[in-house]
């Protein structure tokens, strides 16, 4: 099987030993990792602030279904991490306000704690 690796530098580099995102079946399906609210230039979270971290966080998936050869409207399976579920609703909020309907399908998992801090992380496959 071959694999394809997705880099973009309009995404944060990884923070560790992963690629942004792997493509198969010829670039059509793209697994993504975990995206975090951090800021692409400086690597550092955007904000203390649960909403800017999950609209950094979508920015950064974004970026990376871009790189991809996609859209938004690309994405089947979406999943959430929050170091607090009693976010959820604020969660969903803001998801609703970025993503296209049809909404993908979609698990949120609540977390001890995610890599540098962070509140919440967002993973995606994504079939172009
Ligand atoms: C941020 C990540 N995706 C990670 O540490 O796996």
């Amino acid at each position: 099987m071959a694999k394809e690796i997705i880099h973009t530098d309009t995404a944060p580099a990884a923070v560790g030993p992963y690629s942004q995102a792997v493509a198969v079946s010829g670039g059509r399906t793209i697994y993504l990792s975990g995206q975090i609210g951090l800021e692409p230039g400086t690597g550092e979270l955007v904000s203390e602030n649960f909403e800017g971290q999950v609209r950094q966080a979508f920015a950064n998936l974004k970026a990376v279904i871009e790189a991809a050869g996609g859209t938004l409207d690309n994405i089947v399976k979406l999943t959430l991490f929050l170091t607090d579920l009693s976010k959820f609703g604020s969660a969903n909020a803001i998801m609703a306000d970025i993503i296209p309907q049809p909404y993908p399908a979609r698990s949120t998992i609540g977390v001890a704690a995610l890599p540098k801090g962070a509140q919440f992380e967002v993973e995606a496959v994504v079939v172009i």
